[in-house]
C-alpha cells in the first residue's frame, strides 16, 4: 500500500517544484486505504488545508501509477506520533544503489574506427562530449545491432567529459542496472531518495541497452520522470538500444516520444574496408604483426560484428603462441573455422539460464540474484556466464548485469575458470559441449 503512495509521490515530484514537494509531500505516508478512500499522514506542524489545492493533481498521479479508474478521496491527517522516514546521508544512499558502473578506459573516441556506417553516430557522440551541457542533441539516441560499438561510443562520451572536467557527475549504467536500482528502492521504500539522487546529483546520464525495458512499465514510469527533470534542467542524456525507440517492444509511447526530442542516429555493420581498418587498429593496439593478406582474409570472412573481429584477433594470438608460429594464413583459416559456428548462432540469455538451471537443479532466480550463494550456485552461475559469452554476441558487461549487476571482472573470472577446468577435466568439457547443444531459442 505504502509502495503505491511512494510511486505517487515520485510522480508528484516530477510535477511540483522541489520546494513544494520537499515541504509538503516528501515526508508523507499512506496510513490506511479502503476502496475510494485513502488517509495520508503528514508531519506535525503542517496545515492539512494546504493539501486541498493539490487534490486534483494527486488524483491524477494516483490514477496513473495505480491504473485504478475508480475515484479516490484523499484525506490528510496530522499524526500524533509521526515517524518521519530516516533520511540517509548521500554516501550511504550511493552505497545502497551503486548508481554508476565504472567506465572502461579502453572505450575512447581515438580507438573507434567509424567508417561510413558509424560516422554520423561518431560525430554526434563527439559533439555531445564536447558540449556536455545538453545544448547539442538532447537526448542523443544511438541504436544498432549487437557488437557494433554502441557501448564503445557511449562510454567514450563519459571518458571524454571526465577528462575535460573531472568534477562533472557522469553516470553510466545499463538499463538493467537502472531497473534493479528501481526495484531495490521500491522494496526498501527509498524511491524518493532515488529520484532526488538523479535530479540533484547527475550532470550526464548515459544509459545502455534500453531495449531491455520491454514491458517493464514501472521502471519506464520512473525513468520518464527522471528524464523530464534532467531534460528540463539542461542535463545531457544519451541512450543506446538495439532498435529505434519506436520499434522497441512495449516501450511506452511517452518515452518513445521523449527519445525523439533530440537526435537519433544508427550504426550499421561495417563494410569490408572498415573491417580491415578495425582489424589493423586492434592489431596495432596489441602490438601484433599481421600481414595485409591475413587482415583482408579475416575482414572478408567475418562480417557479423566487431566483437567477432576482436575475438578473431585474440584467437590468432593464442593459436600462434600455441603453435609457436608467426600469424599466417593457415592460422587465420583455423581461427575462421573455429568461430564460424558462433557467427551463425545467437541464443537468448534466458535460454542459457534455463538450460543451466535445469542441469544443476538450481532455480533461475538463485542464479541471477546478487551475492555469491552456495558453491553449487556459484559453479552453475560461472557455467551460465561462459555459455552466454560463447553462444551470444553479448558484452561482458551485459552478462554481468543479467546476474544482479556483477561487474565485468567477475564475468571475466568466471569465463577463465570454466575454460581452465575444461582443459584439465575432459568430462567437464564434454558436459559443456552437451549443454551447448541442448540450448536452442
Ligand atoms: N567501429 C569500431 N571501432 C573499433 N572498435 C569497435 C568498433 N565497433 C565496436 N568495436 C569494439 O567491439 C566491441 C563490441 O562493441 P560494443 O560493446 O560497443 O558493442 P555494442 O553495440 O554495445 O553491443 P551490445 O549491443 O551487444 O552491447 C568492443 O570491444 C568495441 O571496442
Amino acid at each position: 500500500m505504502q509502495v503505491e503512495w511512494e510511486r505517487c509521490l515520485n510522480y508528484l515530484h516530477g510535477m511540483l517544484s522541489d520546494t513544494v514537494f520537499k515541504t509538503y509531500f516528501a515526508q508523507t505516508k499512506l496510513v490506511s486505504q479502503t476502496p475510494g478512500h485513502a488517509v495520508i499522514a503528514v508531519p506535525p506542524g503542517l496545515d492539512v488545508k494546504v493539501y486541498a489545492a493539490y487534490k486534483d493533481l494527486i488524483r491524477l498521479a494516483w490514477k496513473d501509477v495505480s491504473h485504478d479508474e475508480a475515484p479516490v478521496e484523499f484525506e490528510f491527517q496530522p499524526q500524533d506520533v509521526y515517524q518521519p522516514q530516516v533520511s540517509s546521508s548521500d554516501n550511504s544512499f550511493r552505497e545502497f544503489i551503486k548508481p554508476s558502473v565504472p567506465l572502461s578506459g579502453s572505450f575512447r573516441f581515438e580507438n573507434f574506427v567509424p567508417g561510413d556506417k558509424a560516422q554520423l553516430a561518431f560525430n554526434a557522440a563527439l559533439a555531445v562530449a564536447r558540449n556536455p551541457d545538453g545544448t547539442q542533441y538532447n537526448p542523443l539516441f544511438i541504436y544498432g545491432s549487437s557488437g557494433l560499438g554502441k557501448t564503445h561510443l557511449l562510454q567514450s562520451i563519459g571518458n571524454y567529459i571526465l577528462e575535460e572536467d573531472p568534477t562533472k557527475r557522469v553516470i553510466y549504467l545499463t538499463s538493467e542496472d537502472f531497473s534493479q536500482q528501481y526495484m531495490k528502492c521500491l522494496q526498501e521504500k527509498r524511491i524518493t531518495e532515488m529520484s532526488d539522487f538523479y535530479r540533484n546529483e547527475v550532470d550526464i546520464l548515459l544509459i545502455d541497452d534500453i531495449q531491455n525495458w520491454t514491458g517493464k512499465y514501472e521502471t519506464q514510469n520512473e525513468f520518464f520522470l527522471i528524464f523530464n527533470a534532467l531534460h528540463q534542467a539542461g542535463k545531457q542524456i544519451v541512450l543506446t538500444s538495439d532498435a529505434p525507440a519506436a520499434e522497441v517492444k512495449n516501450l511506452s509511447d511517452r518515452l518513445v516520444s521523449r527519445f525523439s526530442w533530440g537526435l537519433t542516429v544508427d550504426i550499421q555493420p561495417p563494410d569490408v574496408e572498415t573491417r580491415e581498418a578495425i582489424l589493423h587498429k586492434k592489431a596495432e593496439e596489441r602490438h601484433l604483426e599481421i600481414s595485409d593478406e591475413v587482415i583482408r582474409y579475416l575482414a572478408e570472412n567475418i562480417a557479423s560484428n566487431v566483437r567477432c573481429l576482436e575475438s578473431a584477433i585474440i584467437k590468432l594470438t593464442l593459436q600462434s603462441s600455441l603453435m609457436s608460429h608467426d600469424i599466417d594464413m593457415n592460422i587465420a583459416q583455423k581461427v575462421v573455422t573455429e568461430i564460424a559456428p558462433t557467427l551463425r548462432r545467437r541464443v537468448s540469455l534466458d535460454a542459457v539460464l534455463h538450460a543451466v538451471s535445469q542441469h544443476y537443479e538450481v532455480p533461475e532466480t538463485k542464479l541471477i540474484e546478487p551475492g555469491r550463494g552456495t558453491k553449487e550456485i556459484s559453479k552453475a552461475r560461472q557455467v551460465a556466464m561462459f555459455l552466454m559469452r560463447e553462444l551470444s554476441p553479448i558484452s561482458l558487461q551485459s552478462i554481468g548485469s543479467r546476474f544482479g549487476g556483477k561487474d565485468h571482472s567477475t564475468v571475466v573470472h568466471a569465463i577463465k575458470s570454466v575454460k581452465k577446468e575444461m582443459e584439465t577435466d575432459p568430462s567437464f568439457a564434454r558436459l559443456i559441449e552437451s549443454l551447448k547443444n541442448t540450448i536452442h531459442d
